[in-house]
C-alpha cells in the first residue's frame, strides 16, 4: 500500500481541482441540521480547503474554532460569534484567548484526503487524532470529514492513534463510512 506521505501529496495536488462548492453546503448543511442547538467545531480553511463557513453560519446553536496549543498538543476549542480573528501556527485563525473555551459534541474535520473505510489523512501532525482521543473519552463526538469528491483514495494505511471519521461529507453527498 502507498504511504502516508505519498497518498497525502497526491490529495492535497488533487484538492486544488475542488468541486461544486454549492452542492457541497447544501449536504453540509443538511448532515448537520439533525444537530441543531449542540456546540459545533468547524474551520477556518486555509489554501484549498472545502469551505464549512456556510454551514457554521447556518448552525442553530453555538459554533466553534480550533485552536493550536503547541506541536504534540490536542487542539482546543473557542466559541465564535462572527468577532475578529487572531493568526495562529500553521496559518490557522482563531478567536481571541478572551472568547470562552467550549467542548465541541460535533466537529466538521478539514481533510487532505480521505477512504470510504472513514479513515482520514490531514497535515500529518496529527491534531485531529489526539483532539477526537480526547474528546472520545470524554462522551460522545461525531467527526464530519468535509472534503471534495477528488480527495477520495483508494485505501489510506491505519496506525493505532488513528481516529476515524464517522461521516465524510462531498459535494457528492454524505456517506457513512463502511467498517
Ligand atoms: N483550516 C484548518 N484549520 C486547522 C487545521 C486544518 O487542517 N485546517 N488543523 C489541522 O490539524 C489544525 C492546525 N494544524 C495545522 C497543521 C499543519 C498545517 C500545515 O499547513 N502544515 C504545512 C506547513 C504549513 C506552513 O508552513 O505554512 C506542512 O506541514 O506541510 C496547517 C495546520 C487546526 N486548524
Ligand atoms: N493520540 C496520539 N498520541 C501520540 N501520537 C499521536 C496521536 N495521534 C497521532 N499521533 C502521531 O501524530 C503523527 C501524525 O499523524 P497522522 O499522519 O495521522 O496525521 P494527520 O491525521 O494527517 O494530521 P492531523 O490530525 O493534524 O490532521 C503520527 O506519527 C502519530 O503517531
Amino acid at each position: 500500500m502507498t504511504d502516508k506521505a505519498t497518498l497525502r501529496a497526491q490529495a492535497l495536488t488533487a484538492r486544488a481541482a475542488g468541486g461544486d462548492r454549492d452542492a457541497l453546503d447544501r449536504h453540509l448543511i443538511a448532515a448537520l441540521a439533525p444537530h441543531a442547538g449542540v456546540v459545533l467545531a468547524g474551520y477556518w480553511p486555509m489554501r484549498d480547503e472545502a469551505d464549512p463557513r456556510a454551514a457554521m453560519a447556518a448552525h442553530d446553536g453555538p459554533v466553534a474554532l480550533p485552536v493550536v496549543t503547541g506541536a504534540a498538543r490536542p487542539l482546543t476549542f473557542r466559541l465564535w460569534q462572527g468577532g475578529a480573528l487572531e493568526r495562529g501556527p500553521f496559518g490557522t485563525s482563531h478567536p481571541p484567548e478572551s472568547a470562552p473555551e467550549v467542548r465541541p459534541d460535533v466537529l466538521i474535520v478539514p481533510l487532505a484526503g480521505f477512504d470510504d473505510r472513514g479513515n482520514r489523512l490531514g497535515y500529518g501532525g496529527g491534531f485531529y487524532d489526539r483532539t477526537l482521543e480526547l474528546l472520545r473519552k470524554s462522551g460522545p463526538v461525531l467527526a464530519v470529514g468535509l472534503a471534495f469528491e477528488v480527495q477520495r483514495l483508494p485505501a489510506i494505511p491505519t496506525e493505532p492513534t488513528d481516529q476515524p471519521l464517522d461521516l465524510i461529507v462531498t459535494e457528492g453527498g454524505a456517506r457513512t463510512p463502511l467498517r
